[in-house]
């Protein structure tokens, strides 16, 4: 079963849903593996004019890396070698030469939300919340979405926000500008959230991502998201993390 859709839509723009809601679309190898291929197909494609990502379920767009196979008891170079795909996948998804959109359907944390920080443009229903809460886990962001966090919002309210580890309602993430639009369920439709993007063609689309990726300065960026893997994995071997990991696996059990 795939674990990772990618639909193409006649209106012009592809999908891409994390299919695993049962587990909240906390992201495994398999998926790791399926989004990299997904990206490859979407760049590939030159009449797409925009991405969006989003997650199945009502309940979660992703609660992160799976924590079974993501797990506490890693060395750092094992750390790195689980880490470093997926930080692979966020700079492509970054990266992609056209507007990429999460739909936040559901809430986001910790690695979900390193997803949604890669795409350009965030949009949530009405009630979700949203954190940063690797540094509650012993651990900081790996795959390079604490660096994205920089360049998506003001330097202050992303240190703030990675350092705390709190859970945000959308408010709170709109105020700092992580999120751009909130709809309630009656407004969450393709054709409400997406109207906007509709009428531009895609030779418009590429241009505008082009233009906001040479902003970016792509060499730094992939160096700084290379940096932060590395230091996660470093953080990975921490006593703290072992322990909120096996706390979490605990609380399954029972
Ligand atoms: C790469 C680094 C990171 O991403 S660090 C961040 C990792 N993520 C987390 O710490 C979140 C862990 N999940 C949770 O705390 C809870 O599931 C939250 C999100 C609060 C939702 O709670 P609740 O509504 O009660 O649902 P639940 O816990 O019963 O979850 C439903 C099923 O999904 C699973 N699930 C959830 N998150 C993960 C995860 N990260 N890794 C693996 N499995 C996860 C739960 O185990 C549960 O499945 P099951 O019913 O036990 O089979």
């Amino acid at each position: 079963m795939s674990l990772v859709l990618l639909d193409w839509m006649e209106d012009g723009y592809a999908v891409i849903t994390l299919n695993r809601p049962e587990k909240l679309n906390a992201i495994n190898h398999q998926m790791v593996q399926e989004l990299d291929e997904a990206l490859d197909l979407v760049r590939k494609e030159d009449h797409v004019k925009f991405l969006t990502v989003t997650g199945n379920g009502d309940k979660a767009f992703c609660a992160g890396g799976d924590l079974n196979e993501f797990h506490g008891n890693l060395e750092e170079d094992e750390a790195y070698d689980l880490l470093a795909p997926m930080k692979n996948v966020l700079y492509k998804l970054a990266t992609l030469p056209i507007p990429t959109i999460a739909l936040l359907n559901g809430q986001a944390r910790g690695g979900g939300c390193e997803i949604a920080t890669a795409c350009d443009f965030r949009y949530a229903l009405k009630g979700t919340s949203f954190g940063f809460i690797q540094g509650k886990l012993g651990i900081a962001p790996g795959w390079g979405g604490g660096t994205l966090l920089y360049e998506k919002v003001d330097k202050q309210a992303a240190a703030h926000w990675l350092m705390t580890a709190t859970m945000y309602s959308t408010d709170q993430a709109l105020r700092i500008g992580w999120l751009h639009k909130v709809y309630s369920d009656k407004e969450w439709t393709m054709e409400t959230l997406l109207q906007p993007f509709l009428h531009n063609s895609q030779e418009q689309m590429t241009w505008f991502k082009k233009q906001y990726l040479n902003s970016l300065k792509l060499d730094e960026l992939s160096v700084r998201m290379e940096e932060e893997t590395i230091s996660c994995s470093k953080l990975w071997e921490s006593e703290a993390h072992k322990e909120a990991v096996q706390k979490f696996m605990l609380s399954r059990k029972n």
